[in-house]
């Protein structure tokens, strides 16, 4: 599973799709299908070298479904859960390592744990109680741990990328068996790559002047995965951008439909949006904002309100996220470099509190020469999040 391929396969975004290996595109498309396919509840099959495994996102799967997916299987299904969410079903302390204050992503964040499902589990209602920390606990019977299947940490990748709760019931496969019922086939070495396959095939798909309140010069340009997801959007905020020898303004910005749109007071998403855009309209170098289609730190919408809802019974932004069996922050920054290197811009001052959106862009080849702060006072709603950013994510403070 190599997740340095698409790295060394890179180009530039702005080319056109003939120009991409039609293998990347086929393998990018298949992924985003097999997502879809899960989002609607259906089995799909993922092969890897240890042997193909048939599985079904546990919040959405219908009985049917499971019929389905028990015709296909050649052992009884498990349910693969996140480390941290297992340990709640199981009610055991989270695994070392996985509780403690952290920053970021990485790879303790990884994992998956595999439970029996014995024939009263082995039922939608059921399997929703387990996946789903805000659901009720339905559980006719307490599950065990069982063995480990193949494929499960792409199984677990995949529910992500659909943007569903990371628990799959889960079978070794008959593939013959899958190809009669027609279900979708998807490598799992391409699920791994995705993100950044992905990141990497942006192409721009249009621009237009837009002229905002706080920055009447602005352009907006979009770009377009060829795995046809959804678009981010570049906003130059001066048309000059980038002057010659001059270091723009850059804030990477993951979109926030409750704080931008709406002015949720939970977060301080929306005053930081129009803040960068201020700011940056009033900066000699100009500036680029960044809006990126990764709201909730990368885990979605429902997600993100399911997050909402375990905080409103005491965990805090990281541990809510981790409960649900996400990583504290899913992010790819690969999409703001690739973005960044299509506008011309490679060395950047950055707006941001967040010391890994400086890794991170660093890491991906963009050169960040200086850190600028952003930071906004609480809200009176806002107070305990922005603590527990500057606790447990290491944010800088000015
Ligand atoms: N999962 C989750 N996401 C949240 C929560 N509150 C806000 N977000 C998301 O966090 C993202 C905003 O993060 P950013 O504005 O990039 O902030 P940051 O990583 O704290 O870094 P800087 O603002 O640059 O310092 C948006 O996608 C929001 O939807 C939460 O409680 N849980
Ligand atoms: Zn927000």
């Amino acid at each position: 599973m190599s997740n340095m391929a698409p790295l060394a396969s890179k180009r530039p975004a702005g080319a056109d799709d003939a120009a991409l290996p039609d293998l990347r595109v086929q393998a990018l498309r298949s992924v985003h299908r097999a997502a879809s396919e899960l989002r609607r509840g259906t089995p799909v099959l993922l092969t890897g070298p240890e042997g193909a495994l048939v599985v079904a996102a546990a919040e959405v799967v219908s009985a049917r479904s499971l019929l389905e997916l028990q015709e296909v299987a050649r052992a009884t299904p498990v349910l693969l859960l996140a480390p941290v969410r297992a340990a709640a079903v199981l009610q055991r302390p989270v695994p070392q390592g996985l509780g403690a204050p952290a920053i970021g992503t990485g790879a303790a964040e990884m994992g998956a744990v595999a439970l029996r499902l014995p024939p009263a589990l082995l039922d939608p209602a059921a399997l929703k109680s387990l996946a789903d920390p805000t659901a009720e606990r339905l559980l006719p019977e307490q599950p065990e741990r069982a063995a480990m299947p193949p494929c499960a940490l792409p199984a677990i990748a995949l529910a992500k990328l659909a943007r569903l709760l990371p628990a799959l019931v889960v079978a070794p496969a008959t593939e013959a068996v899958a190809r009669r019922l027609g279900l979708l086939s998807v490598a799992a070495a391409d699920v791994l790559d995705y993100p950044v396959a992905a990141a990497t095939s942006l192409t721009r798909v249009a621009e237009a002047r837009v002229p905002l309140e706080d920055a009447p010069e602005a352009r907006i340009i979009a770009f377009r995965a060829a795995d046809g997801g959804i678009e981010h959007l570049a906003i130059l905020v001066d048309s000059t951008v980038p002057e010659p020898g001059l270091v723009p303004l850059v804030r990477v910005h993951s979109e926030c439909f409750t704080g931008d749109l709406l002015g949720s007071l939970r977060c301080d998403c929306g005053p930081q949006l129009r803040g960068a855009i201020k700011r940056m309209a009033a900066d000699p170098a100009g500036g680029v904002l960044l809006y990126l289609a990764q709201e909730g730190r990368g885990i979605g919408l429902v997600n993100k309100l399911r997050a909402y809802a375990l905080q409103d019974q005491g965990l805090d932004t990281l541990d809510a996220n981790r409960a649900l069996g996400y990583g504290a922050d899913e992010r790819n920054f690969w999409v703001a470099a690739e973005m960044l290197r299509a506008v011309g811009v490679g060395r950047v001052r950055l707006l941001t509190n967040n010391p890994d959106k400086i890794a991170g862009l660093t890491a991906c080849g963009i050169e960040v020469e200086g850190r600028e702060a952003h930071q906004f006072d609480a809200n009176g709603v806002n107070d305990g999040y922005l603590e527990t950013k500057a606790r447990r994510f290491g944010h800088l403070l000015t």
